[in-house]
């Protein structure tokens, strides 16, 4: 049984996009997608299914579930599976041990799995190309349907052809050290992004308000307890987007929208 040596999968994985992109090898990234034209801020760039998803509680060992996924798909899918990149492979297994299978199809998919709401984690092999990068450094978001049972992805800010598509990996609203040990222990890399590259001044100012914007969702979130009013949780969403304007992070603005809207009604504002 030694499906990750399967044919690599044939098709174009940048024909799955619904924006011209090329998938390509990038220095010290390894793949990533890059756009070939201007996308508009609101785009959808891609509408993916999952392969498999595993759901949330297993009563069999996560490897062993894995394996039982892969064992249902079709070569060609399950190929694109194996074609992914992966971190924290454990060393010191004999590759042809059923550890090692296991072990194999774990750390891909720890590597590239996302949620997939009340179905479980899912793996989207075309999603899953997409690079990290923090706060104002990622323009694409991805959001699960559960509806549809599809992925999608859209362009938040205006990308320009010849850039990057970024999504992002955790919430980057935390200081620089702790999102780069984060992603070097989850993922194997050392963020080098836009915002994690900024000279050490400017970083500390990026840091700080990212603290304050996380300091301030504790507080906006803190209303549906009733400790604090609706006028002072509509004035602390206002500072959340006023930080998010100069920090140049504006994913989450419309679920905080969302959620002033629900405050206002709440108090039949
Ligand atoms: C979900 S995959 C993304 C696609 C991957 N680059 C590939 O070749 O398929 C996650 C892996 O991509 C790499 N990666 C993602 N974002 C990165 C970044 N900003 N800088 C360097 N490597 C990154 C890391 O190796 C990480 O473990």
């Amino acid at each position: 049984m030694l499906w990750e040596n399967e044919a690599p999968p044939t098709d174009n994985e940048e024909d799955a996009y619904l924006v011209p992109v090329k998938v390509a090898e990038l220095p010290g990234k390894g793949m990533g997608v890059v756009a070939q034209r201007d996308i508009s801020q609101g785009e959808l760039v891609l509408r993916e299914e999952p392969l498999f998803v595993v759901p949330n509680k297993v009563s069999m060992s996560p490897g062993a579930v894995l394996l039982a996924s892969l064992a249902t798909l079709p070569p060609r899918e399950r190929a694109s599976f194996y074609n992914l990149s992966y971190v924290n492979l454990p060393s010191g297994l004999t590759p042809d041990s059923d550890a090692y299978h296991e072990q194999l199809a774990l750390a891909i998919f720890q590597t590239n799995a996302v949620s997939a709401g009340s179905r479980g984690v899912g793996v989207f092999p075309r999603m899953a190309r997409l690079n990290h990068g923090c706060s104002r450094a990622f323009n694409v978001v991805y959001t699960w349907r559960d509806d549809e049972g599809v992925l999608v992805v859209h362009a938040l800010k205006p990308i320009r052809a010849g850039e990057e598509l970024l999504t992002t990996y955790t919430d980057t609203k935390r200081p620089r050290h702790i999102r780069r040990e984060f992603l070097r222990e989850h993922y194997g890399f050392e963020c080098q992004c836009a915002v994690c590259s900024l000279p050490d001044d400017l970083s500390a100012k990026s840091d700080e308000r990212l603290n304050a914007m996380s300091e301030l969702y504790a507080r906006f979130s803190s209303w549906q307890h009733e400790r604090i009013s609706g006028s002072e949780a509509t004035a602390t969403a206002v500072s959340i987007w006023r930080l998010g304007e100069e920090e140049g992070y504006w994913s989450e603005r419309g679920q905080l929208a969302a959620d002033v809207i629900h405050v206002a009604a709440a108090h039949s504002e």
